[in-house]
């Protein structure tokens, strides 16, 4: 099938460097922001010099990443600042389900981008284009929630049912997701939501791309030059106030069984998929903490050196379902979740990020998040569920997790 790329037959691409542009959210100039921040660095774009919209299918990440091959290898670069993400870049959102249409690359006019104390500039099109007029955010975001795709009993029991499958033998582990809808007055600002999410999630990667936004504390994987990195999260209890509480429930998920054995699927599958890869790959015995505002996760942090010449989205290929977001054996949690959650996840639970003509970039599993459709809002949550999940504790999980996307979209 042929892809319809909306782009020039030639980008023209700029990259300069910038004084320090202090808040990079603060610096899109409308709604429709494309964002990968973390700890206030990264890089934010707007509007749109090429969109690759990626068809279904299990090679849809190749397909898409030889398309912008294709289209990087013919622009005319000038990039004297030479730094992942410098040069054009495309931010991409990727469904997660191979089977499902609305993946997409966006390569955007412009990218403002910080790291490590430099900022630059990149600009495609011809240099006398007007500067964008600067629309301030509207505040509206969200007031009215509705039911999703599952009444909360409804989900309790496709839970339960997961959890009959596992215990007969049928798979390991399926991580089962539900959806929950909000209405704005006005169509959603992703700009207001990128800020408040930002501000309270500073460590997560705060994104946006093409309505879908998020903070997502899971890295799926980073390129830069040879160098990798991964962030394998599964394994989750909620935050405390009281601190000798949060340190028991901090205890207590270090020493589960269950949550370590969720965790023990999805770092292991990471690694397997990791290591034909790579000329050396660092996994730790044993997962850590990782300490969100309202969660805590087990967490490993996988580090390792590529061989060959390989695209970020070639490894994104490599990883795609993790056992974080889809189970063990990947194929018949597939077919599980599509059986079980009476929904299509669209791009919920799909990796999330950028990658430039280097081939280097940062890509997340899009968690915590909603897609945006004018002023409504589509929210999602999942849970790994195992042989000992027990439902309502699973159906409260889900509902923690939901509580970073409505705090973006209430204030
Ligand atoms: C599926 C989600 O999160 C994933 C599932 C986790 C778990 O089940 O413990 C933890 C982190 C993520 O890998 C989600 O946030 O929707």
């Amino acid at each position: 099938m042929k892809l319809a790329v909306t782009a020039p037959d030639r980008l023209a691409v700029r990259t300069v460097p910038v004084p320090d542009p202090g808040d990079l959210i603060a610096r899109l100039p409308h709604p429709t922001a494309m964002a990968w921040i973390r700890h206030g660095d990264g890089i934010v774009g707007w509007g749109e010099a090429a969109r690759i919209p990626v068809p279904p299918g299990d090679d849809r990440f190749t397909t898409a990443a030889g398309r912008l091959a294709d289209l990087f290898a013919a622009a005319d670069i000038d990039d004297p600042v030479a730094l992942p993400g410098t040069g054009p870049v495309a931010f991409g959102a990727f469904t997660f389900d191979p089977a499902s249409p609305g993946s997409a690359l966006i390569v955007p006019r412009r990218v403002l981008g910080r790291r490590d104390g430099r900022a630059w500039l990149t600009s495609i099109g011809a240099p006398d284009t007007p500067p964008e007029p600067h629309r301030p955010p509207a505040a509206r975001t969200g007031r009215r929630g509705t039911g999703g795709a599952l009444t909360p009993d409804d989900w309790k029991h496709a839970v339960a049912t997961a959890v009959t499958r596992i215990r007969r033998g049928h798979l390991g582990k399926a991580v089962l997701a539900r959806d929950l809808h909000a209405h704005a007055p006005e169509p959603i600002d992703a700009r207001v939501l990128l800020r408040r999410l930002a501000d309270r999630f500073p460590g997560c990667y705060t994104f946006s791309c093409d309505g879908m936004v998020g903070a997502t504390p899971e890295l799926l994987i980073r390129r830069a030059g040879g160098d990798i990195e991964s962030l394998v999260l599964a394994g989750t209890t909620p935050r405390a106030d009281d601190p000798a509480e949060d340190a028991a429930r901090a205890a207590r998920l270090a020493a589960s069984p269950k949550d370590r054995e969720e965790h023990r699927y999805a770092a292991d599958m990471v690694r397997d998929a990791l290591a034909p890869l790579c000329s050396s790959l660092h996994v730790p015995a044993e997962p850590e903490l990782l300490r969100l505002p309202n969660l805590l996760h087990l967490a490993s942090p996988i580090r390792g050196r590529l061989t060959g010449d390989r695209s970020v989205l070639d490894v994104v290929a490599a990883l795609h379902p993790t056992p974080a977001v889809c189970g063990t054996p990947t194929g018949t949690a597939m077919r599980l979740i599509r059986e079980l959650e009476g929904m299509d996840r669209g791009r919920y639970a799909g990796p999330v990020g950028w990658v430039d003509a280097r081939g280097d970039g940062e890509w997340g599993i899009a968690l915590r998040c909603a897609q945006l459709d004018g002023p409504r809002a589509r929210l999602f949550a999942g849970c790994g569920i195992v042989a000992d999940s027990d439902p309502a504790a699973e159906l409260a999980e889900a509902g923690h997790k939901f509580g970073a996307m409505r705090h973006a979209l209430h204030g």
